[in-house]
């Protein structure tokens, strides 16, 4: 069904965490985003949302550059011509480089606006095959171990079925060796995010012990070699999540071993048509994905969920209730946890309808394009 897109509407909302959420890098306090709402010639709405954050410590693009990059780059060629399916957004955009988090907002909003077009849910759109997703927990660094420790044992009580600790150099054997001794069941897995070097490889090496599902992003962003020279080294398998943007990184990391698992983020990879394209390229070349997160609020939130559905993600996902993040979500139901699973719905698109007075209550800038 031909789509057109009439009308462009970015939202920036600054939401504040409900806790302040701190990594090897940064600590962030406020989700600061665009949301795109795309309105079609019959009144039709999609939705889709940035993911980055106000410092470009993740990857280099930040909630202004993708603002920006909406606004005067994408925005003109979403409107230009009708749309017989979403994946044709990523051929008129090719002369645009990189900036994959924009795309992915403007991109997420298209297929939103087209699976209510076609009246499926989002999720079975793009191929999911489950209409629920496992869910587990990434928990920030803390002040004290007993703290991780008392975080972990809510998140439990809460449902989640895997937990995520973050680690730097300093803040790692300690606080595994704690946890595994009180879990030692537990489906466990640390997130460096780049905070060490090669030359830690004899420190890397005690994680071995701890039986932990993987370890994700160790070293830095472009350092593809060094991440295999690592991985012959250790046996916790590695998970990549900054250094995959494209398919091609997908290549270069499965042929030279730099990793086992792959994190996966739409916005990291600039939307579903690639993201659709690195699972298959995974399933197929025996690489196991799962679904990461960005502290999204619920339209990201949505869309995560919908990718994790696809067959190969194997891993219970970053994604959790919108209430572990924020006091309100922007969502008329917020996304909710039950026994472990984050059930999708089975309505059009991404499934919620957008709470229009919470997105008051969080806007700071609202522009229309026409
Ligand atoms: O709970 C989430 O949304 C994911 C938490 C998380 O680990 C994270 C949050 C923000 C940016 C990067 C990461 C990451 O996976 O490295
Ligand atoms: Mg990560």
């Amino acid at each position: 069904m031909t789509m057109r897109i009439k009308k462009l509407i970015l939202h920036r909302l600054q939401m504040p965490l409900k806790e302040p959420f701190k990594n090897s890098l940064t600590t962030t306090t406020h989700k600061d985003f665009t949301l795109v709402e795309l309105i079609d010639e019959s009144g039709l709405r999609g939705f889709g949302e940035t993911v980055a954050f106000r410092s470009p410590w993740y990857t280099e693009e930040t909630s202004d550059s993708t603002r920006l990059m909406i606004e005067k780059h994408l925005c003109p060629i979403v409107k230009e011509q009708p749309y017989e399916h979403p994946s044709e957004f990523g051929k008129r955009i090719r002369d645009v480089r990189r900036n994959n988090m924009a795309k992915a907002a403007v991109e997420g909003a298209l297929w939103d606006l087209y699976a209510k077009k076609e009246n499926v849910p989002l999720y079975k759109l793009i191929g999911g095959v489950r209409s629920q997703v496992r869910a587990g927990v990434s928990i920030g660094m803390q002040d004290s171990i007993s703290t991780v420790l008392e975080e972990i044992e809510q998140a439990l009580l809460a449902g989640y079925e895997r937990v995520k600790l973050k680690i730097k150099p300093g803040n790692d054997i300690a606080l595994i060796e704690a946890v595994r001794n009180d879990y030692p069941d537990l489906a466990l897995m640390v997130d460096a995010n780049s905070a060490y070097t090669i030359d830690d490889i004899e420190h890397l090496k005690q994680l071995d012990k701890y039986n932990l599902l993987m370890i994700e992003q160790p070293l830095g962003t472009d350092d593809f070699v060094d991440h295999a020279k690592l991985q012959q080294q250790i046996e916790t398998p590695i998970c990549l999540d900054e250094s995959i943007h494209t398919l091609s990184d997908v290549k270069t990391a499965i042929t030279l071993g730099s990793c086992q698992i792959i994190n996966m983020k739409l916005g990291r990879v600039g939307g579903f048509t690639e993201a659709v394209r690195i699972h298959d390229y995974c399933r197929e070349n025996g690489i196991p994905l799962w679904g990461g997160g960005m502290l999204e609020a619920g339209v990201g939130r949505l869309q995560s969920l919908a990718l994790a559905t696809l067959d190969n993600f194997k891993f219970p996902a970053d994604t959790a209730a919108s209430d572990r993040y924020f006091k309100r979500d922007i969502l008329r139901q917020p996304v909710e946890v039950d026994n472990g699973f984050i059930h999708l719905s089975e309505s059009a698109g991404i499934g919620h309808d957008i709470d229009r007075e919470a997105l008051r209550l969080y806007r700071v800038e609202k522009k229309v394009l026409t």
